[in-house]
């Protein structure tokens, strides 16, 4: 017999405090902290093997957890030397491959897990997660006989069978085809935003974590970089590494001497920092401007080295040089600019590159 979900009404906000977790030495997860509102869909973003999955796992309770604790709302589900058994957490879980039963109807693998319900309660909670997904009329179809994006919304509905507080997806939209990602991406968060649930996604996409996450978690060896909005991880990233996993920047060494930070693109002030200090100065390569060096005495002067058209903006590389023409020394002499839609540049051809000082980032030295 399948014992009951810890409480159907269980709900409130997800609490992961101070997680650690080791695969036998290797320390996979060092002092994890994260929330998740009711009706949030937060998005853990990292590299391959910074312990995405494993936080995942001690959430659902396949993975028993090691140090910390995590909680819904009042409802402690573990902490060392505790863990409510899986099937009674109240947890929805998704995976990147689906994991449908071959051998089940579509109605089938949506009813699998709701055994604690009586049989006539369990049909109708059936049919309204069918037609929550649109696929009422596949409900005796088998996995096989369907697309990727409809085995996707029935592995959704399944998560959802047991009216869980928690849904957690894991790299939910890898195995679809870049064509299909989008739209059934954009389908399924619209389904997980009308049903209100607090929503964990795993995934090491970027884009598709700005685009999903109302608040995106980045993740780096074991441990929390910066929980930020999308907004703020594009405009404020904590470091370097944030900086770069939201696009592409150009990267300048520069020293601070009294109060100031001499940038290939001028001064800027450094209030904060003492004379002396070393420190990286990064640009985004969409916010640099060109301009004919004749029209614009100020900036930095630049040679085009080559431009590629990419469709809806033109990436541009270029040489820095210094006052006299000469490649410029003290920062990396090639820099990147990427410019909306269709820009015309010659090789060779000498312009002037700036960017509004307050789209500059400075961070410590590395
Ligand atoms: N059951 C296990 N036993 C031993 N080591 C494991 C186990 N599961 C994961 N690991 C290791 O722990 C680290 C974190 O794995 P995890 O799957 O959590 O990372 P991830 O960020 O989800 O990576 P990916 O994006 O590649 O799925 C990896 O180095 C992995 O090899």
């Amino acid at each position: 017999m399948t014992t009951p979900p810890a409480s159907p009404t269980t709900t409130g906000r997800v609490s992961i405090t101070d997680v650690s977790h080791h695969y036998g030495r290797h320390q996979v997860l060092a002092g994890v902290s994260l929330t998740v509102e009711p009706q949030e869909v937060v998005c853990i973003l990292g590299p391959s093997g910074c312990g995405k999955s494993t936080l995942l796992r001690l959430v659902s309770g396949l993975e028993t957890l090691q140090a910390g604790s995590i909680a819904v709302g009042d409802t402690l589900l573990a902490e060392a030397g505790y863990g409510l058994p899986p099937e009674r957490r109240p947890v929805g879980m998704m995976f990147q491959d689906f994991a449908l039963f071959p051998h089940l109807t579509v109605a089938g693998n949506i009813e699998f897990g709701q055994q604690h319900r009586p049989r006539a309660e369990r049909r109708r909670r059936t049919e309204e997660l069918l037609a929550m997904v649109n696929l009422s009329d596949y409900a005796g179809s088998y996995p096989h006989m369907l697309s990727g994006g409809q085995q996707q919304r029935v592995a959704l509905a399944r998560a959802m069978a047991r009216d869980p507080a928690v849904l957690l997806l894991d790299e939910p939209f890898s195995a679809l085809d870049e064509q299909l990602r989008r739209s059934v991406r954009e389908e399924v968060v619209r389904l997980i935003r009308a049903t209100g649930v607090a929503t964990l996604v795993v995934t090491h996409d970027p884009e598709e974590a700005m685009e999903i996450g109302s608040r995106v978690v980045v993740m780096a060896d074991g441990r929390v970089v910066q929980a930020d909005t999308p907004r703020q991880l594009y405009r404020n990233p904590a470091n370097s590494f944030v900086a770069r996993l939201f696009g592409e920047v150009n990267r300048f060494e520069a020293t601070v001497d009294g109060g100031e930070l001499a940038t290939p693109f001028g001064r800027i002030p450094a209030p904060a920092l003492s004379s002396g200090t070393r420190v990286e100065v990064a640009c985004r390569i969409e916010d640099l401007e060109l301009a004919p060096a004749k029209r614009a005495p100020d900036g930095l002067r630049v040679r085009v080295r080559h431009a590629n058209f990419l469709g809806a903006s033109t990436r541009v590389c270029l040489d820095a040089l210094g006052p006299a023409g000469e490649p410029a020394g003290g920062f990396r002499s090639e820099i990147h600019a990427r410019l909306p839609g269709l820009v015309e540049v010659t090789p060779g051809e000498e312009l002037v590159a700036r960017v509004e000082p307050r789209r500059l980032m400075v961070f410590p030295a590395a």
